[in-house]
Order: C-alpha cells, then sequence, then structure tokens
C-alpha cells in the first residue's frame, strides 16, 4: 500500500496534545504527555513500547476510564467525531460499545464466571438495544461466536469450561458485538501459548476486514505489532517518539534511535545461533526523568542538544519522529 494510503479516510480516533499524570503524594506523575495520533477508519494501527511507557494509560484514557488517582491535564479526545469528554455519564455508556470498546490485558478474566456464553452475549446486546427481540440478540450471539471461530454449542459454556484461547475469542466477540468504529486492544494475547496467539492474531485480522472497524493494538512485542498493524507509533517514557508505516521497518529506512533499538532487538536467525540485541539500559523512572530528550542516556547518537531540549516532532517521510538527528536541513543550517 502506498503511504499516503489514509488521505482518503476518516479519523476514527483523534487524539490531540494529550497528557494524563498519576496523582502521588508529592506530585502528579505524567504518564502520557503531549500525545497526538489518529487512527482511521478501517486501519489497525499498533501501539508499542517498553512496560511503564504508558500504553494503558493512553487506551484507558480514549475510553475514559481512567481510575480516580489519574487525570487528565491537557488535551482532547475524539472517537467517530465526538469530544469523549463531552459526553454526559449516560450518553458514554452506550458509546463505548456502539462507537467504541475495549478488550483488555488479560480479558480472559473478565468474563463473568457464573453466567453462560450465551447470556453474557444476549444480555450485553439487549442493554444496548432494547428494541431487539431475544431471537434476534440470539442470531447475533451465534453469528459472533462463528466470527471467533467458536462452535455455537458453547453457548451454552461456562467460562471454564472454555480453554484460554476461547474464552479470549468469545471476550473479542462481546468488544465487537455492537460493530463499534474503533477497538482497543491492550495485549489480547500476551496471556496465551504462541500458537493460540498466532491463530486469534490471523482471526481478529479477518473479522476486522469483514467487519471493517478500527483497531488500537497495544503490545510489548514489536514484531508481533509490525507483522499485523498497517502503522506503527512507538512510545517512549509517555511520549510518541515515532509514528511510521509497518512497511518501514524492514531495513533501508531511517528511524528513531530508540525504534533503531526495537528492530534490532527482534531475534535474527542465523545459521548458527539466535542473536538477540537489545537497547542497553532501563526505560527511565517518570518521577525523574532525564532532561532534554528523555531517550538520550540510552542513545548511541546523544548530542549535548539533546541532554538539553527536548525535540520537537518533526515529519518523517512516513509519519513523524521526535528527534534532532531528524532536523530538516534548512533549519539545522541556521542553528
Ligand atoms: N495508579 C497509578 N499510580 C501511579 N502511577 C501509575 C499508576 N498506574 C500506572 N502508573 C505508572 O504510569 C506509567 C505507565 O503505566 P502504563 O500501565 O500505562 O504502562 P504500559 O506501557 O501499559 O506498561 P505495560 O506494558 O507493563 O502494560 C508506569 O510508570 C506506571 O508505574
Ligand atoms: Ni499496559
Amino acid at each position: 500500500m502506498p503511504h499516503n494510503h489514509n488521505a482518503l479516510r476518516r479519523p476514527v480516533l483523534e487524539i490531540e496534545d494529550l497528557s494524563v499524570g498519576y496523582e502521588t503524594p508529592n506530585s502528579l506523575v505524567h504518564a502520557v504527555s503531549d500525545v497526538n495520533l489518529t487512527v482511521h477508519e478501517q486501519e489497525i494501527l499498533g501501539l508499542v513500547g517498553e512496560s511503564g511507557s504508558g500504553k494503558s494509560t493512553l487506551a484507558f484514557a480514549v475510553m475514559r476510564l481512567l481510575k480516580g488517582d489519574a487525570v487528565v491535564t491537557k488535551g482532547r479526545v475524539r472517537v467517530a467525531g465526538q469530544d469523549v469528554y463531552a459526553l454526559t455519564p449516560a450518553e458514554l455508556r452506550s458509546f463505548r460499545w456502539k462507537k467504541m470498546s475495549m478488550v483488555f490485558q488479560s480479558a480472559m478474566n473478565a468474563l463473568n464466571p457464573v453466567m453462560t456464553v450465551e447470556t453474557q452475549i444476549v444480555d450485553t446486546l439487549l442493554a444496548h438495544q432494547p428494541d431487539w427481540s431475544r431471537e434476534r440478540a440470539l442470531a447475533r450471539a451465534r453469528e459472533l461466536l462463528e466470527l471467533v471461530r467458536i462452535d455455537a454449542k458453547h453457548l451454552k459454556s461456562y467460562p471454564h469450561e472454555l480453554s484460554g484461547g476461547m474464552r479470549q475469542r468469545v471476550v473479542i466477540a462481546i468488544a465487537i458485538a455492537l460493530q463499534p468504529d474503533l477497538v482497543i486492544m491492550d495485549e489480547p494475547t500476551t496471556a496465551l501459548d504462541v500458537v493460540v496467539q498466532r491463530s486469534i492474531l490471523d482471526e481478529i485480522r479477518e473479522i476486522q476486514q469483514r467487519e471493517k472497524f478500527a483497531i488500537l493494538f497495544i503490545s510489548h512485542d514489536f514484531s508481533l505489532v509490525a507483522e499485523l498493524a498497517s502503522r506503527v507509533a512507538i512510545m517512549y517514557a509517555g511520549r510518541i517518539v515515532e509514528v511510521t508505516d509497518s512497511e518501514t521497518l524492514a531495513d533501508g529506512y531511517r528511524h528513531h534511535p530508540y525504534t533503531e533499538g526495537l528492530i534490532r532487538a527482534i531475534p535474527h536467525l542465523t545459521a548458527e545461533q539466535v542473536v538477540i540485541e537489545g537497547i542497553p539500559g532501563n526505560p527511565p523512572n517518570l518521577m525523574e526523568l532525564p532532561s532534554g530528550c528523555a531517550f538520550h542516556p540510552r542513545c548511541p547518537y546523544a548530542t549535548e542538544e539533546c541532554r538539553q531540549a527536548r525535540p520537537p516532532q518533526y515529519p518523517s517521510e512516513h509519519g513523524l519522529i521526535e528527534c534532532h538527528l531528524f532536523k530538516p536541513q534548512r533549519e539545522a543550517q541556521h542553528v
């Protein structure tokens, strides 16, 4: 696909200049800082970053599901053109199913253990489509199970009678039950073994193409995201440091030094052995962020400028990059 394939597509998720902090006894610690991100209709956008980089906080902020100690300090979130934070609580309840939904990290434990699959799907449908008959809801429940490749006989099953993979498929079926425009998936397969993980990802791709929703797919598994998503956003210490088309992640393109490190960290199979090159060092403590570019202590190219000034977001050929190295040449000459 050409890299401007989103030009004609409607944005489904628009995050503008969003910052989210957690209240701690001494200060407000920012887990998400100045994030700008757009997901277009029918697109899978991958969001990657190490543990603690702020991925889940960003997802919860979009869903307006942040816990009490988290505060949105600035910015705006629009889903299907609607400002999520302008909705009344009653509007938000139906908006969460009809326009956006979320599959949580280890969501397979989110099912009600004392209710059958049928009851859980049908109740969700009827709660949001009160004019539907029970028969219609049941028919949709069957269709949804088929979509996630579960035999309709399992409508009568209780969660404990299903494997982890099947439970996760049911959760995905419920998330797409009301045909939302946007589905956020936060590490949806992390708890599963590799084979099950692979088949669920294939199904997600297939269902997404049939049902035409957009996905914000969150994972710390860079190679998995690169394969599934058409565009990838890379998060580091609460900031989106690069957005790029996933096809650029193969060799030959210049990336943010952190992205380069993630690419190198993908195990390479050589004739003799598996080589894993990681990124030396650890992500910073959000309470004591390094000056300038937060990545500079781990960056092999860091200069004095990187230590002193936070880099702006520069447009790149395939998205944007927050790194001083990517300063356009003309501008650089004036410094
Ligand atoms: N309730 C809280 N109070 C204070 N800090 C928090 C709270 N919840 C999360 N944080 C901090 O916010 C930062 C971002 O956390 P978040 O869960 O969003 O990261 P993540 O990228 O989703 O990580 P993971 O890959 O482990 O799920 C972390 O440093 C975390 O310690
Ligand atoms: Ni998370």
